[in-house]
């Protein structure tokens, strides 16, 4: 086994000496105005151990790496019937591009690029009131995590909130086939707010660990979700986690991995491993490119991967 915890610091090392950090998101102040030479990495092993180096304690927006706990949350509630309003097929576009949902009759391609989220938040609204669906989620993140001080940047939400025309129009679209219950604008309110958690490396780590876990709190803890769920959860990561780049993840990295404007990837090596990666920085997919870089010479140097014997 390496040694992780010289592994995750000589990483830490290596990455910030890099000048070429990619883009950072700029579509909302919050995100534009972060400096892109933070780094932050954390390693969570199946023994329980915690390695961490650089800017692993402060806290980033998620952004879409929300979308693994939504779904997982959605999936509780009801199921595999998820599955008749969402498919499970990568879809090789942008995570919010709009184009596939005339053909498939407002059927979003999967629960990751933002309309296939936006059902998942539609479900996870049904019978709550916005606010309370959002708490909801929120209180399940900690309790992943075991870390109540996780929150919700209200400063980004209202910024996704003030912003978010390509994400309003894809929920209005969704409306008009049928496959939102709510009033878009609620839906939309539930989706700005999980956009807008805000969690540092080690957080997120821990948060991931029930995934490396087969579906386990912890070994020996309480169930999150059954083994099948988790093994699906990882499968939709690693073929739809990256949008139009997961192809590329899959192949340079091998974990199931979920990426996030705010430069943030949570990556799973089951049974091995729960991994969460901040550089802001982002390539032309609008994920993190030092992040992606970073768990590619993990995977290298451990030998992780969902591919080997
Ligand atoms: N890829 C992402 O992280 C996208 C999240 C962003 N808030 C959006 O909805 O556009």
């Amino acid at each position: 086994m390496a040694d992780i915890a010289r592994l995750v610091r000589d990483i830490a090392d290596e990455i910030a000496a890099i000048p070429e950090r990619g883009d950072v998101a700029t579509y909302i102040p919050p995100l534009a105005t972060i400096d892109p030479g933070h780094f932050g990495l954390c390693i969570v092993t199946v023994d329980g151990a915690v390695h961490a180096a650089g800017d692993t304690d402060e806290p980033f927006s998620i952004q879409s790496v929300s979308k693994v706990f939504a779904l997982t949350q959605a999936l509780g509630k009801i199921g595999d019937t998820l599955w008749r309003r969402v498919g499970r097929e990568p879809s090789g576009t942008p995570f919010n591009s709009i184009v596939q949902l005339e053909r498939e009759q407002g059927i979003p391609r999967n629960p990751f690029i933002n309309a296939g989220a936006l059902v998942v938040a539609d479900v996870n609204l049904s019978g709550h009131e916005p606010r309370v669906a959002i708490g909801e989620l929120l209180r399940f993140v900690r309790y992943l995590a075991d870390d109540d001080t996780i929150a919700i940047d209200e400063k980004v939400a209202r910024a996704e909130q003030a912003t978010g025309f390509r994400n309003v129009a894809l929920a209005n679209y969704m409306k008009a086939f049928g496959n939102l219950t709510h009033p878009p604008e609620l839906t939309l309110g539930v989706y700005f707010h999980q956009c807008a958690i805000a969690m540092s490396c080690r957080q997120l780590a821990m948060a991931g660990r029930y995934l490396m876990h087969g579906g386990l709190y912890e070994p020996g803890g309480a169930r999150v979700v059954s083994p099948q769920r988790a093994r699906r959860i990882n499968a939709l990561m690693l073929t739809c986690g990256h949008y139009d780049a997961s192809g590329d993840f899959a192949f340079r990295v091998g974990l199931p991995g979920k990426s996030g404007v705010g430069g943030g990837i949570l990556a799973i090596a089951p049974g091995q491993a729960s991994i969460a990666v901040w550089s802001p920085g982002l390539n032309e997919n609008g994920n993190s490119k030092l992040g992606t870089l970073a768990l590619e010479k993990i995977a290298e140097v451990t030998g992780w991967s969902v591919f080997d014997r």
